[in-house]
């Protein structure tokens, strides 16, 4: 099965092989083409160049792109998109004036989603995931990773991987899964935190190392989640199973988690609300990627992380949605994208090169997503028409999108 798609007004991030990321001054940079066409080969790009090179090329289907932006899908590298039931309840306490800590502290927040999802069979929550999954598929993301840690007993986080694990197997969609044990200590562990981490460590990740189920492992570290000896011990304890770190960190507080992560070779560091000198200077240097979640600033009211200040000190940025039931219950990286424009000052340019080459490098998977590059999978974005690629920021909270190919293949 082939796809040509022809008259491509502009094709966006056309890249070497060799690029896995971009930084600093060079997020600046969007390679295109005008005037394009890209030929796709089963799941594979194989070819693209301008259109007076187009001659004698023929497909199974041809695509006429006339006026319409063509691009990677996103990689949106920080989901929790398997969750059960929601927490719209948090959200109007917060209206009423309540705050993340305040809504944890009286049995809301994360320990509630793991409650419902405690009492969500396999299956159930599968489907209720699915859903997500296929929806966020439209919107044009075309690689996520997912994290546990709604789970909060071992039954229940392996529950919760196993679902990870069947939508990598039924969508077309480049999964990573993520063990995140260390989200938020479970009432029975509240006075007996070690105990908790005793468990993951001994328990947890070897069962889930058994059973290959994850990717990454991640830790919430912050104040009245997981101190920074908490966050050693875990990371630490993920390499006996060659597992890399990605970490959430910097919030709410700075308290030197990003240092402690880079010491670690952690792929990213995720988050960064509150970000000091200190902690840019850790990041100078190393191959940890900062990724900033726009859109859980935009839901829980808190400061956006200093996009600006982070690729003005020539460090590369990704972009992702932190799609999950409690900050951020939206995984449309279009808004993500927008929202990083309007609030965090970033160009075009940048939020997308942020959302694409560079999340794909926080899932570790920029060899083969992130760009129009030839041998890279056919994983691609159609815009309806549009006047350039300024505009999709620009207008927001509209849907740009008219066709996306995910794997070689239109999603119906
Ligand atoms: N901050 C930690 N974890 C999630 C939120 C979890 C929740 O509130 O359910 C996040 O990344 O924003
Ligand atoms: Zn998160």
């Amino acid at each position: 099965m082939s796809i040509l798609i022809i008259n491509i007004q502009e094709l966006l991030q056309v890249r070497e092989p060799n690029v896995l990321k971009v930084s600093g001054e060079e997020m600046k940079t969007l390679p295109t083409l005008q005037n394009a066409y890209l030929l796709i080969e089963k799941d594979t790009i194989i070819d693209f160049g301008t259109m007076d090179n187009c001659k004698g090329i023929t497909a199974d289907t041809t695509i006429d792109a006339s006026g319409k932006i063509v691009m990677p899908t996103w990689c949106d590298s920080h989901t929790h998109i398997v969750y059960a039931g929601n927490r719209e309840q948090d959200f109007v306490d917060r209206i009423n004036g309540l705050s993340y800590a305040d809504i944890a502290n009286r049995g809301g927040g994360i320990v509630n989603s793991a409650e419902k999802l405690q009492n969500t069979t396999e299956d159930a929550l599968y489907e209720q995931s699915v859903g997500r999954v296929k929806s966020v598929m439209k919107l044009g993301t075309g690689a996520l990773e997912i994290k546990s840690g709604y789970g909060l007993t071992t039954a229940a986080e392996i529950k919760m991987l196993r679902v990870v694990q069947r939508i990598k197997n039924d969508f077309p969609i480049k999964i990573k899964a993520t063990f995140l044990g260390a989200h938020a200590l479970p009432k029975e562990y509240k006075e007996n935190k070690d105990g908790y981490i005793d468990l993951i460590i001994d328990e947890m990740l070897p069962k889930i190392a058994e059973e290959n189920l994850a990717d990454y492992v991640d830790v919430f570290c912050e104040k009245g989640y997981f101190s920074l000896e908490d966050t050693e011990r875990i990371m630490e304890a993920g390499k006996k199973y060659n597992l890399v770190s990605k970490i959430h960190v910097n919030q709410f507080n700075a308290f030197g988690g990003i240092a402690l992560s880079v010491k670690h070779n952690a792929l990213s560091v995720d988050h960064l609300e509150e970000l000091n000198d200190d902690d840019i200077a850790a990041l100078k240097g190393s191959n940890t990627m900062p990724v900033a979640l726009p859109s859980c600033s935009y839901f829980l009211s808190i400061p956006y992380t200093p996009g600006r200040k982070i690729i003005d000190a020539g460090l590369p940025l990704a972009l992702a949605s932190d799609y999950n039931p409690g900050s951020t219950p939206s995984g449309n990286m279009n808004f993500v994208v927008s929202t990083a424009c309007i609030k965090m000052r970033l160009t075009p340019e940048e939020a997308i090169n942020a959302a694409t080459i560079n999340g794909a490098y926080a899932m570790g998977i920029s060899n083969a997503y992130g760009s129009i590059t030839k041998g890279k999978k056919a994983n691609l974005i159609i815009t309806k028409q549009v006047p350039s690629y300024n505009y999709l920021p620009y207008s927001f909270g509209e849907n740009l999108i008219e066709n996306v190919i995910i794997n070689g293949k239109l999603l119906e």
